[in-house]
């Protein structure tokens, strides 16, 4: 792993890092904002995954996080949303290949080698973290947006055991039912719509995933709400599935980092609640 840069910032380092990852078989790069600490001791972890068309760079710079993640003493990682490279294939629409990993591992060719953002999410990038940052990673919460949030959902609910806390911004809660998801699940895992069903979090739910809770904060001023993000059905499935959710709508809030700026620290402060020792 390579320190790309490091700055500090609300009494805490905010680095860049650069790893070769073997799941990817790409360079893949990453944030981690770590509050400062007592010596030895180790900090809950939340999770953040971005959506289309970002970096790692995108929450870095735009999410608002630091003060809220010194204060509950909570360390922030934010991974990119695809692996990156020459030689990786790509698609000329921003909703496909490069940027939009969709957080599955592809079957199809030719994405099959290098778009495996499941593994490298579920398995690569905890391991690498765990090796050299002061996380405990018993507690740990994950949160996302978009598509990000479709990650967080869908990796949390077939997760359980590992993260406590999940929550998420604007997400897609149903690839099945929506021409973004349509379209990178048709591209990575073909046309057998079974085989998408545990990347998608509304199915995950119909077929028995649970949550202790969930936190959802959505705009209403949000141009993708109806066609894509759909988020009535997740109140639905989460309704019929006896699942604790606070889904908020907010009123003349868009897509942008505007809207998710204004409410992450409620969702760093929600995840420091139950991430607690
Ligand atoms: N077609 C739009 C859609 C992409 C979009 O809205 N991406 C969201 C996530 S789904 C985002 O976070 N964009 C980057 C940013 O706002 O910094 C675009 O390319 O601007």
């Amino acid at each position: 792993m390579e320190q790309v840069s490091t700055n500090r910032s609300h009494g805490g380092t905010q680095g860049v890092y650069t790893h070769q990852s073997a799941t990817t078989g790409t360079p893949m790069t990453f944030s981690v904002f770590v509050p400062d600490h007592e010596p030895g001791q180790r900090l809950p972890v939340l999770w953040y995954l971005s959506g289309l068309t970002c970096t790692h760079a995108n929450v870095t710079e735009k999410g608002e996080y630091r003060a809220a993640c010194a204060r509950a003493g909570v360390i922030f990682i934010a991974p990119d949303t695809s692996p990156r490279g020459d030689d990786v294939p790509d698609d000329a629409a921003y909703d496909f290949g490069k940027g939009a990993g969709f957080y599955v591992d592809a079957t199809q060719e030719p994405w099959s080698a290098q778009f495996r953002m499941r593994s490298y999410i579920e398995q690569e990038l905890p391991a690498l973290v765990a090796q050299h940052f002061p996380v405990d990673m018993d507690r740990q919460g994950i949160t996302g947006h978009s598509m990000g949030g479709h990650g967080a959902l869908t990796i949390g609910l077939r997760n359980p055991d590992r993260f406590r806390s999940v929550s998420a911004f604007s997400p897609i809660v149903s690839p099945l039912n929506c021409p973004w998801g349509n379209k990178a699940l048709t591209g990575y895992l073909g046309p057998d719509k079974a085989a998408w069903r545990e990347y998608d979090a509304c199915a995950l739910i119909e077929d028995g995933a649970r949550l202790p809770a969930l936190l959802v904060d959505q705009g209403e001023a949000d141009n993708f709400l109806h066609e894509q993000l759909k988020t009535g059905l997740l109140v639905m499935a989460c309704r019929k599935a006896g699942i604790p959710a606070t889904i908020r709508m907010h009123p003349g809030y868009d897509h942008s980092y505007y809207f998710i700026s204004s409410f992450m620290a409620d969702h760093v402060a929600w995840h420091a609640e139950r991430l607690k020792a």
